[in-house]
């Protein structure tokens, strides 16, 4: 047998940092970090021989060190300057993965203004950030939003599809459309740390930018399907995006079925007369898609 590939690090390492402002406001930042590393690491596996490893304790206390000493925001700069760090450390890794998930506080409003320094959790959608930085060839940046989970109880049709002898799904020109969005964007390949802390406006930016298409595109557009509303969101992020090359959809299509009540003295609750659904945990549709430049 030989060891086709590997990598190995510490996951689910979990960061707060605290940004204590000359107005007296503070900034939070919460994060699950998860780094993997990549190289001439193989003998651990294949001859018992640890000579090489950098452990995951060690990667973990990497990541608090290098949390205190540089920004952690945007994520993106964050990600690229803790893998690039294991390049530069290390001459036997030749990659380093950063994951990062940035949990969300929102700033507390009280008496009509923003708290100083209070915050809430509105919601389990969080900011992602997946990084390579790989010896000689630079570091490649993902960005995305996971778990923004939204519903629309009408502005949602599925018909003209395909029917056969399996066929049972009614075509319908009014349905309650939900799902859980995640969405990427691939930038283009930075050479350096310095490449990406140049473009350091543009990772926000494109956050704001994808989340508020998603949100705009999911509630105005009388979607024919999951798969065309997708495609209207990810050809306009490609437009706010110039530096990014390629966005992805994953979307599953979360189910809110008709009760047919009609056995209780002929109540009426299918068609237009529907008011009562029952939401369906599973099965899901999920349709997936990625969107680059003609
Ligand atoms: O938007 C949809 N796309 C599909 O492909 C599909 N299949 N069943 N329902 C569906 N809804």
């Amino acid at each position: 047998a030989q060891l086709a590939s590997a990598r190995y690090g510490k996951d689910n390492v979990r960061l707060y940092k605290v940004q204590r402002n000359s107005d007296q406001t503070q900034d939070v930042t919460e994060m699950t970090v998860c780094t993997l590393l990549e190289g001439d690491i193989a003998a651990s596996w294949t001859h018992a021989d640890n000579t090489n490893i950098v452990a995951t304790d060690t990667q973990k206390q990497t990541i608090y060190v290098t949390a205190k000493l540089n920004p952690v925001n945007p994520p993106e700069l964050f990600a690229a300057i803790l893998g690039q760090h294991y390049i530069d450390t290390y001459p036997h890794i030749t990659a380093a993965h950063v994951d990062i998930i940035v949990h969300r506080w929102a700033r507390m409003e009280v008496d009509g203004k923003p708290h100083p320094h209070s915050f809430l959790r509105d919601g389990a959608e969080t900011r992602t950030v997946q990084a390579v930085a790989r010896r000689g060839e630079g570091i490649s940046i993902r960005s995305g939003i996971k778990g923004l989970l939204v519903l629309k109880s009408t502005g949602s049709q599925f018909w003209g599809f395909h029917r056969d002898e399996y066929t049972r799904l009614p075509e319908t020109w009014d349905r309650i459309l939900s799902t859980e969005v995640e969405a990427g964007w691939h930038w283009k390949r930075f050479g350096s740390v310095e490449e990406v802390k140049k473009d350091q406006e543009s990772f926000n930016k494109a956050w704001e930018d994808a989340r508020r298409i998603t949100l705009e595109t999911f509630a105005k557009e009388n979607s024919p399907s999951v798969q065309n509303t997708m495609y209207l969101m990810g050809e306009q992020i490609l437009e706010a995006a110039p530096k990014v090359e390629a966005v992805e959809y994953s979307l599953p299509n979360k189910h809110y079925f008709e009760i047919d009540l009609s056995w209780f003295k002929g109540l009426k609750n299918t068609g237009e007369d529907a008011e009562v659904y029952a939401p369906q945990t599973d099965p899901n549709g999920l349709i997936q898609c990625t969107i680059t430049r003609s």
